[in-house]
């Protein structure tokens, strides 16, 4: 048997091809500590430092490790990782994973959850913070009720009224853009209105799975249950994000019973009925259907008016009522298309100061008409779908401004629209403040990166991929 040294250099030599082979803090989070404990001709085991870096490594480094041993070595060596003492076969099995989580990935048991003692004010604070994320504009209020959305707006409201004591979960589920967020929000504007203490968190799925793995890595679980397991009221959007996600839906589980056990108000959205999203766990998907599942439906051209005449009022936008009938007449199937439509005529008006009419409406919105018409995805809602999504300004889309939060965003909306559409480089340039097709060309690699380094990025394209797919 060759003495560990022998794999001890074996390893340090793969070490130094994944340093040239990741960015840096991607190196020295994952790679750097791993340390070769033993080794013989057929396998080897690594040393890793915690139990989530067990976990990660093993699910997506794992593979590569092996894969660049054999191209060192010229032999198959199978990779095992220890976290202290306790050897764990790793390319066989499944890692170890904390006694908590391992528990809970295999079992039904309810995982532990901190005492519900009284709030500090920062913990109270916390969960409100995730009422901050809750949009002014969206309230009762401001929500066209129609035929499509009837029932909807009647359970959240009703919710919003007695909360827990209505409908638990409220489950709002239809196509998108047609105002589950919206109703979200106003059922934690109500509520908070009502009962300024309350602790309302209104957050997507996708931060919730973020949260969650942060968690993990920074071994803060206990707080991240804190969070979200001590609030009066959880609004979790876009739920079928859960689908395929084992060890989010365990968590998910638990955040549930513990929610309402106590007596606390949860509120669902999602694309479409819990028990047609893919790969849900059965107990999730009765869960979800214990309370009142309420769909929308696409709005009559009424409701379409009404939806932009109430729209323009908010915004105080002053826009002809034949102006609003076209568009009511041409967008049906996504109410944000119909909004991004107003405010770009509207915008066009009040830029020019040149009269606005049916022949200037249809020309500015041509390529909103033809993808209506023909189902074609544009540039331009690509670009609004990722504004929404980062909470930034359409304006940065075409803007010359650098900062991260920014150009991260821009470049995604580039490789999105390089991927999801037909436009070529130069166009798509042109679509993004008139850059050249080798921005776009370097955009979308800097995007390909990301997705195969940083997992959350990745959970973030995806689900704007798929939203825009649809
Ligand atoms: N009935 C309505 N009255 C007024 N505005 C509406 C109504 N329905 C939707 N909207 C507006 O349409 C836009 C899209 O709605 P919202 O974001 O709630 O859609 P969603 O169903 O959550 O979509 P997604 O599934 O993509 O998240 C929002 O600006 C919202 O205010």
């Amino acid at each position: 048997m060759p003495a560990v040294s022998s794999s001890s250099s074996l390893w340090e030599t793969v070490k130094q091809d994944f340093k040239d082979l990741f960015p840096d803090d991607v190196f020295q989070l994952w790679f750097q500590p791993l340390v070769c404990l033993a080794g013989d001709e057929d396998t080897m085991t690594l040393g890793v430092p915690n139990d989530f870096a067990a976990i990660w490594i093993h699910d997506n480094y794992l593979d590569l490790i092996v894969q660049r041993l054999r191209l060192s070595s010229g032999r198959d060596i199978s990779v095992r990782l220890r976290k202290n003492d306790a050897a764990v076969p790793a390319a066989a099995a499944p890692v170890q994973i904390e006694p908590e989580l391992s528990e809970s990935r295999h079992s039904s048991r309810v995982a532990p959850t901190p005492r519900r003692a009284p709030l500090t004010r920062q913990a109270r604070a916390t969960a409100n913070a995730h009422a901050g994320n809750l949009n002014p504009r969206n309230t009762f209020e401001t929500f066209v009720v129609g035929s499509n959305n009837q029932m909807a707006q009647a359970a959240a409201l009703a919710v919003a009224q007695s909360p827990a004591q209505a409908y638990n979960p409220l489950f709002l589920y239809g196509d998108t853009g047609l105002g589950k967020t919206h109703l979200m929000h106003a059922i934690g504007h109500a509520i908070l209105q009502h009962k300024p203490d309350a602790r309302v968190a209104y957050l997507s799925t996708e931060k919730f799975t973020n949260e969650f793995i942060q968690g993990l890595q920074e071994n803060a679980l206990v707080k991240f249950r804190q969070r979200y397991r001590n609030v009066d009221v959880l609004l979790l959007d876009d739920v079928q994000f859960l689908g395929g996600k084992e060890r989010i839906q365990e968590e998910f589980f638990h955040t549930f019973n513990d929610l309402f056990e106590s007596g606390k108000q949860i509120v669902l959205s999602s694309d479409r009925r819990a028990s047609e999203i893919a790969k849900l766990e059965s107990r999730l998907v009765s869960r979800f259907e214990w309370g009142l599942p309420a769909d929308i439906q696409a709005p009559d051209f009424e409701t379409r008016v009404a939806i932009l005449r109430t729209k323009a009022k908010t915004l105080g936008l002053s826009v002809p009522s034949d102006v609003l009938t076209f568009i009511a007449q041409n967008i049906s199937k996504n109410i944000r298309r119909l909004e991004g439509a107003l405010i770009k005529v509207a915008s066009y008006a009040s830029l020019t100061g040149r009269h606005l009419d049916v022949s200037v409406t249809q020309d500015l919105l041509q390529d909103v008409l033809m993808e209506q018409a023909q189902n074609i995805l544009t540039i331009d809602t690509i670009q609004r779908k990722v504004v929404d999504h980062f909470q930034i300004r359409l304006a940065d889309m075409t803007s010359k401004r650098r900062p991260n939060n920014i150009a991260i965003p821009r470049q995604i909306a580039m490789y999105l629209s390089r991927t999801l559409t037909k436009h070529s480089l130069q166009e798509i340039g042109d679509a993004f403040g008139g850059r050249d097709h080798g921005t776009v060309i370097h955009a979308c690699k800097a995007v390909d990166n990301m997705m195969e380094q940083d997992p959350s990025m990745r959970s973030s394209i995806e689900f704007l991929r798929n939203q825009l797919s649809r």
